[in-house]
């Protein structure tokens, strides 16, 4: 770019590459730095690899600290580093979750975030091609699928929850969450469609949009209170460059990382490090939460098909209550057509997973720099399993799976026969010890840089970063309460909703 970029963002993830695509539309001249490189990478491409670029250079590989309450393990939080972020190594299902999440966004003070506001912005993004309905948007620049064909082990998962008592809901995304259904995906002519593919790359063309990869942002760069640019790495060179605005679009992880590097953070926590406190804001990295699965592996008597090609090893998953009383569904377990073993695990080559999981986690936790240095690292604690609730959801979510396993479309159908836990895991102390110590991400980590009106809010509800002027935060660590159901849709809805604050 020859010219002064008038925004830099940071981060070409779920929410970066939105957020760069809008303004860009808007006569926005922009600079995208991203710390990872292309993704050309076919197993990225391939729905059916999900799973093969952990551990790669593609991923940040971050890992918690041992986790008290989940048998002391560190937990393994892959994350994209590359175009698309981790939009380009998730599972890509689409889930809107539900209207009382935003609802309850909004009573804390986020006008504006309401179910009601959020709605007409979720249709403008999909183009979704199940039935017509109302609530559905078909225009959007990422398509959202439902139309393929399903593997029959997830078909026979359908039928087996339905056996169970759990009704199959059509379109999550419609009335309610509610039931067991196909996931609906993002992807196109069977290959992943990331928002970096879906509003970034068709722009690339423009005179007014520069994407730098291998750009490693280390901080930003003030005059005072006002951010006037960044400081990043890139082979080796440490360059500085300028702006009118900064849109940190990094993530749940990088995203206050990148903050308390620029002495933007707890005071006492930034002065312990050494860092100059340009801004004391307490809330920078608290209220970490995170979705968290458990597995319950089948084997079967007959060979499960691998994936049709154009299609994963996930397309079905159910929302339930584990007490009927609750506002929204609290776990949501996911069914994978592969035996999803831990190290320690053995069994035969085919089997199926369903996984146990919770949606709506009561259990807070932090993180922090583990030095002042770029290279120093950060310090994850997501404090899994901490709240007894937590426990029990997942304890019921565990059981619910293992009793579907038993009904006959899998029992009968495919000779199903769990082997983790497995029969000796037979009363509530065995299971308990059993989902602690294989309790996992389910991927989800948000709220590290909460949006809100309270003292440990970080960016007010036009996202807006507390104490500083020229900065937004936007994406998934804005949250203030996770959503109930993945975080992608949510996150790239909060894509949409900072480019409109940002040009309005
Ligand atoms: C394995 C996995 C499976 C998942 N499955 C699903 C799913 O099926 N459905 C769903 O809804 N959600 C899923 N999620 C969650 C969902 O993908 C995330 O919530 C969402 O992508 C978060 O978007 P984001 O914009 O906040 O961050 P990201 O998409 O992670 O984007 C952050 C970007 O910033 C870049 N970056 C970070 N630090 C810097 C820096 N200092 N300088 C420059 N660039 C930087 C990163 O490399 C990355 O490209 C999954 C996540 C993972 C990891």
């Amino acid at each position: 770019m020859d010219e002064r970029p008038e925004v830099i963002v940071v981060g070409a993830g779920s929410a970066g590459s939105v957020i760069a695509r809008r303004l860009v539309d808007a006569g926005k001249r922009v600079l995208l730095l991203e710390a990872g490189g292309s993704d050309e990478n076919p197993v990225i491409q391939d729905p059916a690899r999900l799973g093969e670029i952990w551990h790669s250079s593609d991923d940040w590989d971050y890992f918690t600290v041992p986790q008290r309450h989940a048998a002391d393990r560190r937990l393994h939080l892959p994350r994209g580093r590359v175009l698309g972020g981790s939009h380009s190594l998730n599972a890509m299902i689409y889930v809107r979750c539900a209207p009382q999440d935003y609802d309850h966004w909004e009573s804390l003070g986020n006008t504006g975030w309401g179910w009601k506001d959020v709605l007409p912005v979720f249709k403008k993004i999909e183009n979704y091609d199940g039935p017509p309905s109302d609530l559905r948007g078909t225009g959007g620049l990422l398509d959202v699928t439902v139309d393929y064909p399903l593997n029959p082990i997830q078909q026979s998962i359908i039928d087996a929850a339905v056996e169970s008592g759990i009704p199959e809901n059509p379109d999550y995304n419609g009335e309610e969450l509610d039931g067991v259904a196909r996931q609906q995906l993002t992807i196109r002519d069977g290959e992943r469609l990331s928002t970096w593919r879906a509003y970034a790359a068709p722009i690339l063309d423009s005179p007014l949009f520069t994407v730098v990869t291998g750009a490693w942002v280390h901080r930003l760069l003030l005059d005072g209170t006002r951010v006037i640019g960044v400081e990043y790495e890139r082979a080796g060179e440490v360059i500085k460059i300028e702006a009118d605005q900064v849109v940190l679009t990094a993530g749940a992880i990088d995203s206050p990382r990148v903050l308390l590097r620029s002495g933007i953070g707890p005071a006492t926590e930034l002065a312990r490090l050494g860092i100059d406190v340009v801004a004391d804001l307490p809330g920078v990295g608290e209220n970490l939460h995170d979705h968290l699965l458990s597995p319950v592996i089948f084997s079967t008597d007959r060979e499960i098909e691998p994936p049709i090609p154009g299609t994963g090893i996930t397309q079905s998953h159910l929302f339930w209550r584990s007490a009927p009383e609750l506002e929204v569904p609290d776990t949501q377990p996911i069914h994978f057509s592969v035996p999803m073993y831990e190290d320690w695990m053995e069994g035969p080559a085919w089997g199926f997973t369903l996984m146990g999981g919770i949606i709506t986690p009561a259990s807070r936790g932090r993180l922090t720099l583990a030095g002042p240095e770029p290279r120093a690292g950060v310090l994850i604690d997501l404090n899994a399993l901490a709240e007894e609730a937590d426990l029990l959801a997942l304890e019921a979510s565990v059981r619910q799976v293992r009793a579907i396993g038993t009904a006959p479309a899998l029992a009968e159908g495919w000779g199903a026969r769990e082997i983790y836990p497995g029969p000796e895991v037979d009363d509530d102390a065995s299971l308990r010890d059993y989902v602690r110590r294989t309790v996992i991400t389910y991927h989800h980590q948000v709220g590290t840089c909460k949006m809100g009106v309270d003292e440990l809010a970080v960016v007010d509800p036009r996202l807006r970063v507390y104490g500083v002027t020229g900065l937004m935060v936007a994406d998934a660590s804005i949250m203030p309460r996770v959503t109930s159901g993945n975080t992608n849709a949510p996150t790239i809805m909060i894509g949409e909703k900072a480019a409109e604050f940002f040009l309005n």
